[in-house]
């Protein structure tokens, strides 16, 4: 049978990039119950290929590889666990196309945007080898007697990672390498929508030479995976990328496990735009902010907030630019819009525009005749949203996009911050005050400031409210994998002082 998994493999440079097992304990693993998932080219619909939907046992001897491999892999050197971390670093830079090619077809975006977060994905890796090495305990001056007192790092155990489909890559890439480079071993649990691309990074890791038992791929039903993870004791940190409703579960499910967790969940952006500012330049990045991955970004800029003196021309601009914008499959030529990851995303997304129009939004673009296939959804704009609306109040995740007029300051920050979420804000002024006084007011993990990217290695990535727990990347990304342990050493005689 000639599938789209033949294609893809004829279609590779490395078709052994291409693997449809778990990986556990350095073996590619097939499920001991026979169970299988199909996982779909969201642009056409057809089957790339097939994973394994494995039982409690085998998800428990991912934890038993894992625990019996810690103890080497602590025991290495930072240095060497590093020069590990840039074999792989070099091997993902080496493997871009074909790593991209696999992103593509299982997730959508277009292959530039793949590229980008292959490279993207990547440059954690290099970030936290380096970091590795500067995990740094400190000595604390004494208040006891004849003592020296002090902390050091360590690692903190077995960490599980269970990430989205939306950046299939640069999620696991961002808690692996940082887990790895603080001496802990990692058990992955990708979306199934997307786990080819963390299985083309397993194969990656083991050329590097990370050990078995190491970097562990796991895959089966989401609820039944992670509730094992969540309730193993020997587990010690959970990191989740994911859905805000998601995330609230494993909390609960972590509990009796007392878990160090760290929680990327969704976001809702604001993007207020000031008085003084050109609509053009502005209309431009709020495009770019919102259109990203189809909308389906964490950072999207869902709540457009235009002061009402430039609403109109701000309008007139973003219409004009979005309605350029091309989609269609991402494997094929230059397109800046793929399908949505499936179906049921495209219906959720025409369901938000729906209520919003029945609440008296008015729909400026987004003509669904256009679209190319099932999965793909038309970039929508609305104005004059409110509120009470879903678009306002909901992640939609999709090309949608909502404006609304403001007129002081004040009412913008309160309709910013009008919202469960809090991972990332966007600001488009000239003036230093109103910037100031609006990054200050804004209760957000993240504010950028007249710039659309802001992401990055040395980022600490993260939000407040339901946004999530935590911060991955930065100077403090590798914390999520330490514990401090303090230390006093007594009885030192007189030559201790402090
Ligand atoms: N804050 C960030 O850095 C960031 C980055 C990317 C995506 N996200 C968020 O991720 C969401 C989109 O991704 P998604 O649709 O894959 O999220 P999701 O919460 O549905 O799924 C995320 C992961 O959880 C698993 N999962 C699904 N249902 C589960 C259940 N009942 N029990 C346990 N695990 C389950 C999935 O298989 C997947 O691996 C959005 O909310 C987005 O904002 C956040
Ligand atoms: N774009 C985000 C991922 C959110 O979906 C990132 O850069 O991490």
């Amino acid at each position: 049978m000639t599938t789209l998994s033949t294609m893809l493999t004829k279609r590779l440079e490395d078709p052994r990039l291409f693997r449809q097992y778990a990986y556990i304990d350095g073996k590619w693993t097939h499920g001991n119950g026979g169970r299988e998932e199909a996982v779909y080219d969201p642009a056409t619909d057809e089957v790339i290929g097939h994973i394994p939907l494995l039982e409690a046992e085998q998800i428990t001897a991912a934890v038993d590889a894992a625990e019996a491999a810690f103890v080497h892999w602590r025991a290495l050197r930072a240095d060497e666990r590093c020069e590990r971390l840039l074999a792989w670093y070099d091997l993902i830079q080496a493997n871009r196309e074909d790593l991209a090619t696999i992103m593509t077809l299982e997730q959508g975006k277009p292959m530039p945007d793949a590229r980008g977060e292959v490279e993207y994905g990547a440059s954690f890796v290099r970030w936290f080898a380096e970091e590795g090495k500067r995990t740094y305990g400190e000595t604390i001056p004494s208040h006891i007697p004849n003592a020296s007192l002090g902390t050091i790092k360590e690692p903190v155990g077995i960490a599980a990672m269970i990430t989205p489909w939306n950046f299939p890559l640069a999620m696991i890439t961002r808690k692996a390498a940082a887990a790895l480079a603080a001496g802990c071993p990692v058990i992955i649990k990708p979306a199934n929508e997307t786990p080819f691309s963390a299985l083309a990074l397993a194969e990656l890791a083991e050329r590097a030479g990370i050990p078995e038992g190491i970097f562990n791929v796991v895959l089966g039903d989401p609820a039944e995976v992670s509730k094992i993870l969540c309730s193993e004791p020997r587990i010690r940190a959970l990191s989740f990328t994911g859905s805000t409703r998601v995330g609230r579960l494993l909390i609960e499910q972590s509990a009796n496990t007392v878990k160090r967790l760290s929680l990327e969940l969704g976001g809702n952006a604001p993007f207020i735009v000031g008085p003084d500012m050109d609509p053009k330049e502005a209309a431009y990045a709020a495009v770019s902010a919102k259109f990203q991955t189809a909308g389906q970004d964490c950072l999207a800029a869902n709540r457009i907030l235009v002061h009402e003196s430039i609403h109109d021309e701000f309008v007139e601009q973003f219409t004009e630019r979005m309605s350029a914008l091309t989609v269609g499959n991402g494997l094929h030529g230059e397109v800046d819009l793929g399908p949505l990851i499936h179906r049921q995303a495209v219906e959720k997304a025409a369901s938000i525009v729906d209520d919003a129009i029945s609440k008296g939004a008015t729909m400026v673009v987004g003509d669904q005749s256009q679209a190319p296939g099932d999965n793909f959804f038309m970039p929508v704009l609305l104005t004059n949203v409110t509120p009470q609306m879903k678009v306002w109040r909901e992640e939609n995740f999709a090309p949608v996009a909502g404006i609304t007029a403001y007129s002081t300051d004040d009412e913008v920050i309160e309709m910013a911050n009008d919202t469960e979420y809090g991972l990332a804000a966007y600001i488009y002024t000239h003036d230093i005050r109103r910037i100031w006084k609006l990054m200050r007011a804004l209760e957000y993990g993240m504010v950028s400031v007249n710039s659309v990217k802001m992401t990055g290695p040395p980022v600490p990535f993260g939000g407040v409210k339901q946004s999530g727990l935590g911060r991955e990347g930065g100077a403090t990304g590798i914390d999520e994998y330490l514990e401090t342990k303090y230390y006093c050493l007594g009885a030192l005689g007189s030559v201790s002082g402090s």
